[in-house]
This record gives structure tokens, C-alpha cells and sequence, in this order.
């Protein structure tokens, strides 16, 4: 079940298709692919790499990429997609952005999800156009075939909450605003429910097995209906918050889960490990992608009280 694989000068030991063998009845608890890196440089390039084999597969099958996006270390996690040759290969005018959660603050506000990732991603992505001039087609120096790409993220491809509203307008418009894109294809469709199966949705976790909005005890766990909600008593401040509702995230092609650091360990091992019948209702165990694909990326820190795993190095 366990094997070690060297993947792009990145150590990682990967467990594939790690399966509870004591699910419930009815309930499939695969808790996907485990890969857990020595270092954070390590596991940043593997996200890296993770991503655009996503972006380039999916532009290739749907003609765009459909990425939610997540707050916390998660975005500086990402870094090294503005670098070489990421920056360069990956086709960001075929991306659509989202926010798998945002909290309720405006846009510029330090809390800002939206703005944790414009000043730590896309806006070094947005001036592409600069980067790239020289070789645009328009340019007699232009040579595609060393940099076939010439165009940033789309500004309007970004798809930030309104933050002039209230959180439960934010999430009822941010739902709106998501079905009608479904309705163009722009975020393809799940084809045993209704709802939106984004390409890519990339969550963080905190130490109390929190993902996206979504936290341990929280009625919005049982959200069944909407695929936007909100809630105004967030444990982790600002408490004003909207977050993706767990059908939709099980709804994704693909689920990406970025933890590091001892301090979630415990939540790790909880999420993942076969605790047995008195397994704690965990949001990150709730993490279970009907077709899709669920990948860990963590650090050894994380990954330390893990009992599934043998390390084979
Ligand atoms: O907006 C948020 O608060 C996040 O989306 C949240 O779900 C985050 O991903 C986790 O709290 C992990 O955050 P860290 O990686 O910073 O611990």
C-alpha cells in the first residue's frame, strides 16, 4: 500500500488510495492520497507542480480551469507557482478564481482572503503582460514556441465576494454568481447532483479539523441545500464569514487539503487514521469527494501522529 516516489527532485512518501477498511456502512471512507514532504520548500513545489498538471488538464479537456482558493498559510503555500516555469507555462487567462471561504470584511481589509491572495499570487500574475511584452504575437521579437503564453489572469475571472453587503447577501449573491457560470460551463456540472464540480478546490485546516468555513459542532455541517452559506459566530476571527457548504466541496473533480506544522497533527490524525466508531465529527473527515480525487499535502510535522502510515524511506 505504501511506496516512496521521487517526483520532480521532491522527496515524498505517498499512500495511494488509503482505504478505511472499517467505514461505516453506505459510507466510503476513502481518505485519498497521502503526500507528506521533508521540508516546506519540498512540499511547495510538489503543490506547484500538483496545480498546473491540473490547470493544464483541464484547459485541455473544459478549455478553463475552475480553482477555489482558501485563506491562511495555504497562499504562501502557492508561492512558487509566480516563479519559473510555472509563471511562464501555466495558462492563466484560462483560469477562473473563487474563494472556497471568505471572511465578511472588505476587500482591502487585512483579514481579507481575497486580499491575501491578490498581494501573495495574483497580482504578481496580473502584471504578466508587462513580463511578457517582448514576445507578445503583436511584437516582432515574439517567439511563441519559448513562451507560448502571453496573457495574465483575466481580472473578471475573479470571482471575489461582494464586501459592501451583508454576509448572508455575500453568500446568497457569490451562490448566484457561481450558478450562473455553471449555466455557461464555465465551472462544470456534478452529474449525480445539481451541484457545481469545480476542476480544483484547495483547503487549509486548522487545529481544530476546520476546513474552508466549516467548523467542528457548526450547524452549517448539515447544509444540504445551498452551496454558499454563511455564518456570523466563526470560532476563528471575524466571526462574519461565507464559506462553501460540504456537497459542493464533495462536488469537485479534485480536492487538495495543505497542512503543515505539529500543532495540527492531532487534527491530522483524526481526519485520516481509523479512529474507530467514536470518531469525532471532524469537518476534514467530512472531506470525502463523491468522485472526485482527495489529495493530503503535508509536512512531517503534520503527518507525525498518523497511524496509517509506515513510513518506507
Ligand atoms: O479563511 C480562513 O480562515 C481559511 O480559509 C481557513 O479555513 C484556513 O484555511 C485554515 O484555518 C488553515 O489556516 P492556516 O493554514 O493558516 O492554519
Amino acid at each position: 500500500m505504501f511506496n516512496s516516489v521521487s517526483r520532480c527532485n521532491v522527496n515524498i512518501i505517498r499512500v495511494i488510495e488509503l482505504v478505511d477498511s472499517m467505514a461505516l456502512p453506505g459510507v466510503h471512507r476513502d481518505r485519498g492520497e497521502l503526500r507528506i514532504h521533508e521540508s516546506l520548500d519540498e512540499l511547495s513545489t510538489d503543490l506547484a507542480d500538483y496545480i498546473a498538471d491540473l490547470s493544464e488538464a483541464s484547459v485541455k479537456e473544459r478549455g478553463v480551469f475552475a480553482i477555489a482558493l482558501s485563506g491562511g498559510s495555504l497562499i504562501g503555500l502557492m508561492g512558487k507557482l509566480c516563479e519559473a516555469p510555472y509563471i511562464k507555462t501555466v495558462d492563466w487567462a484560462k483560469w477562473y478564481i473563487f474563494w472556497a471561504d471568505e471572511r465578511v470584511v472588505a476587500k482591502n481589509h487585512a483579514d481579507s482572503n481575497y486580499k491575501l491572495a491578490k498581494d501573495g499570487l495574483l497580482s504578481k500574475v496580473f502584471t504578466l503582460t508587462s513580463y511578457f511584452l517582448p514576445c507578445c504575437p503583436s511584437s516582432a521579437s515574439c517567439n511563441l514556441s519559448t513562451f507560448p503564453i502571453c496573457v495574465p489572469i483575466v481580472p473578471s475571472h475573479v470571482h471575489s465576494i461582494n464586501d459592501s453587503v451583508s454576509a448572508e447577501e455575500a453568500a446568497d449573491e457569490y451562490g448566484f454568481v457561481i450558478r450562473q457560470l455553471v449555466k455557461t460551463r464555465m465551472v462544470s456540472v456534478s452529474d449525480i447532483s445539481d451541484c457545481p464540480k469545480f476542476d480544483l478546490i484547495l483547503l487549509g485546516m486548522g487545529s481544530d479539523g476546520h476546513v474552508a468555513s466549516l467548523f467542528p459542532n457548526h450547524s452549517v455541517l448539515e447544509e444540504k441545500e445551498e452551496w454558499v452559506t454563511f455564518i456570523t459566530d466563526s470560532p476563528k476571527p471575524p466571526p462574519e464569514r461565507i464559506t462553501f457548504t460540504l456537497p459542493v466541496i464533495n462536488s469537485a473533480s479534485n480536492v487538495a487539503v495543505v497542512v503543515t506544522g505539529e500543532s495540527k497533527a492531532e487534527a491530522v490524525h483524526l481526519a485520516i487514521d481509523d479512529v474507530g466508531p467514536d470518531s469525532p465529527s471532524l469537518p476534514s473527515r467530512m472531506v470525502q469527494p463523491t468522485k472526485g480525487k482527495l489529495v493530503w499535502f503535508l509536512d512531517k510535522p503534520a503527518a507525525s501522529k498518523l497511524k496509517s502510515l509506515q513510513f518506507s524511506e
